[in-house]
């Protein structure tokens, strides 16, 4: 047995070890909890092949899938990155980071096999079949979108996924199983703050609306593509609606200014349009300023006198940029302003065409949102930030932590642990699921109680690094909310040969004849494409009106009629091409049958039934999973053989069969 193995056998019994070298895991994001869940996963034995079986086993291990982590991950590296991110090094600075973290990691254990992929996950390429080959997926994230996005292909594909995520001293880990807990999904997040589009533009009383000003507004209307598409700023009910008005006419000018770019007077142009022209617009709605400061009209001859060639004005910018703790006065924020135009301009004119966008790891870009909302803030009465400060606003950052990170992947790995070993646990209300996926020989309980209920013992774990209390506290997993959208419905494939001319018309009748739909209506991306009273597209061939889609495309089927069984979630995928002139539609559902329970069923029953349906070719064998796919003994015989081994090996030590062999080397 080699050296590192065997420490790995004694830490998670040999039962464990087998299950982790026999696995194949995805890992999704390689930033600040990915670098780290990847280096634990490496040097817990996740990825190399198991060397611990000796001889005795050796054909097995040839007959064996190749275990493999995945790691899959968007991004390069940013300088920003290398304080927490320690699989990067200043030398990797612009590489992609999956590729970079697969080299350093591999050096932790030069046998592991990483498949690193440079790719957004939402890629087409990343479809239900490529999760599905997974026996487990990390979520690494660091944003909302890509989460969702994972937790539905994981429920699609019906793969356990652990969730994970920190924001400064807290982090929180979470398992998601399709049927048996809570996915991410089940509980609404909050939406992304937005401001009211006059509090930006006319009325701002904080650094903050100065800032989202800047970045959202002034920013993109002169480099980048207008506000019209900014989540930060909406137009709501308390806006006025003249003034909206205006406001339009207000950004229609700035364009105008925009043909100025290369030219010497570009940047005091923009200056007098938004510290001058429009403050004088505003200052004259004298209602607005009743019970408000009036704003104070800057201009940019006032600091003529501290700079009479604009060229020292854009050098002296670029030096005081460098300082970016301190607080600029009035006149240094006017030279980070003028330098960080004329970095933009020459920028914008380098490559016309492309749109710039703000990025707070974008030095030119912070400069300028820094410098014009300190600008904007000082017309309002409002306190200036040095330009760190507003980095974190404009970035909406909270620190990120490296050990909240560390301690968080490390959390991740042991839920991991938890659910592969599969242990066993006491029923606490009414239900009993069988989760034959990633523990076959385990039976799984589930209660609808308060309690809740444990995935192999798994927990929902929370981290307050800074707490004087507890530092990692846990709550029990909580079965699925009935009504999630997400999560409640049954998931099945909808395959077709990438040549069919099936129209929408096929597709209903084979869902009226084969899961006896009555009154239904069928949802695509597209938006709705079938109900009662829209037949307009039933001629319309599925592919050409795009309707069906390879990779990550999904119809949503619900039923309208007085039953109400539960919606069925399509993923849809192609085959290849049928060889006949006149392909028949080839639609087909996987599986061939498919259960729908009714809504209005209890939890823990619809519960049991999505399990159910999910098994629905009726052999359960087949939903175990491609874990146990390759396993060729049951955890009974592994004990024996392990303790048979163990005593062949005098070192270590069986205490317990379900993964705690204790050692004593
Ligand atoms: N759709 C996606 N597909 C693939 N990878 C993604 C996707 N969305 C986010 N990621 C990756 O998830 C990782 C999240 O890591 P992290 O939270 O540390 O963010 P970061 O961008 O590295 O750091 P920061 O945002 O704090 O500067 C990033 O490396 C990012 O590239
Ligand atoms: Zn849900």
């Amino acid at each position: 047995m080699q050296r590192r193995d065997r420490g790995i056998a004694q830490s998670l019994g040999l039962p464990l070890t087998k299950r982790v070298k026999e696995s194949r895991v995805l890992l999704v994001g390689a930033g600040g909890i990915g670098c780290e869940v990847l280096k634990n996963l490496v040097c817990s034995g996740f990825g190399s092949l198991p060397q611990y079986y000796g001889g005795e086993i050796a054909s097995e291990i040839s007959d064996m899938r190749r275990p493999e982590i995945v790691v899959v991950d968007m991004d390069t590296i940013d300088l920003s990155n290398l304080n927490r991110q320690f699989l990067f090094r200043k030398q990797h600075i612009k590489k992609y980071k999956a590729l970079v973290a697969k080299e350093t990691a591999s050096q932790f254990n030069p046998s592991v096999n990483i498949d690193a992929q440079s790719g957004n996950i939402f890629d087409d390429k990343y479809d239900v079949a490529f999760f599905e080959g997974f026996d487990l997926v990390f979520n690494a994230l660091d944003n909302l979108a890509a989460r969702r996005h994972v937790n539905k292909m994981c429920l699609a594909a019906d793969v356990p996924l652990i969730e994970s995520g920190t924001t400064g001293f807290n982090g929180q880990v979470q398992a998601i199983k399709k049927g048996v807990t809570e996915c991410y999904d089940c509980n609404p997040k909050p939406a992304q703050k937005s401001f009211p589009i006059c509090t930006i533009r006319s009325t701002p009383s904080q650094p903050i609306h100065c800032i989202v000003w800047a970045k959202s507004y002034l920013f993109p209307e002169l480099f980048g593509t207008s506000e019209e598409d900014s989540a930060d700023v909406t137009v709501t009910e308390v806006d006025n609606v003249e003034e909206v008005a205006k406001l339009r006419i207000e950004a229609e000018a700035l364009k105008t200014i925009r043909g100025l770019m290369g030219k010497s007077e570009f940047a005091q142009a923009v200056f007098d349009k938004v510290f001058r022209d429009d403050i004088e617009r505003l200052r004259g709605m004298e209602e607005m300023w009743l019970s408000r400061r009036k704003p104070e009209v800057l201009c940019f001859e006032q600091f003529a006198p501290s700079m009479d060639k604009s060229e020292d004005v854009v050098e002296r910018g670029r030096a005081l940029a460098m300082k970016d703790q301190a607080i600029w006065s009035l006149a240094e924020n006017l030279a980070v302003f003028s330098s960080a135009v004329d970095a933009l301009s020459n920028r914008t004119l380098a490559s016309p065409g492309t749109p710039l966008e703000f990025d707070k790891d974008d030095k030119d870009t912070l400069d300028f949102v820094a410098s014009a909302a300190n600008l904007r803030s000082h017309v309002f009465g409002i306190p200036l930030n040095s330009e760190w400060e507003i980095k974190q606003m404009a970035g909406n950052i909270i620190p990120a932590i490296a050990t909240s990170n560390a301690l968080t992947a490390s959390l991740s790995v042991l839920e991991a642990f938890k659910i592969m070993r599969g242990a066993s646990f006491e029923q606490k209300g009414v239900s009993k699921l069988t989760i034959s996926h990633v523990a076959p020989t385990h039976n799984y309980m589930v209660t609808n109680g308060k309690e809740g209920f444990m995935l192999g013992g798994s927990k929902m774990v929370f981290l307050n690094s800074r707490s004087t209390e507890r530092m990692i506290t846990t709550q029990n997993l909580v079965p699925p909310q009935p009504d999630c959208a997400v999560c409640s419905p049954v998931y099945a494939k909808l395959r077709i040969p990438s040549n069919s001319s099936a129209t929408l018309q096929d597709l209903v009748t084979l869902l009226q004849e084969k899961l006896g739909y009555e009154d239904f209506s069928i949802q695509a991306d597209v938006g709705i494409i079938y109900d009662p009273d829209l037949e307009d597209n039933l001629e319309k061939g599925m592919i050409p009106a795009g309707y069906i889609k390879a990779g990550n495309g999904f119809l949503t089927v619900v039923d309208e009629g007085d039953e109400g069984r539960v919606d069925l979630v399509l993923s849809t995928s192609f085959t290849p091409n049928t060889t006949e002139a006149d392909p028949e539609s080839g639609l087909q559902l996987m599986p061939e049958e498919i259960s729908l329970p009714s809504k209005h069923k209890s939890v823990a029953e619809s519960n049991g039934q999505a399990m159910t349906t999910t098994e629905a070719t009726g052999d359960a064998s087949k939903v175990a999973a491609h874990f146990n796919a390759k396993r060729k003994r049951d955890a009974e015989e592994e004990v024996v053989g392990a303790k048979k081994r163990a005593k062949a090996d005098e070192e270590v030590m069986v205490v317990e069969d379900d993964g705690a062999i204790l050692l004593d080397d």
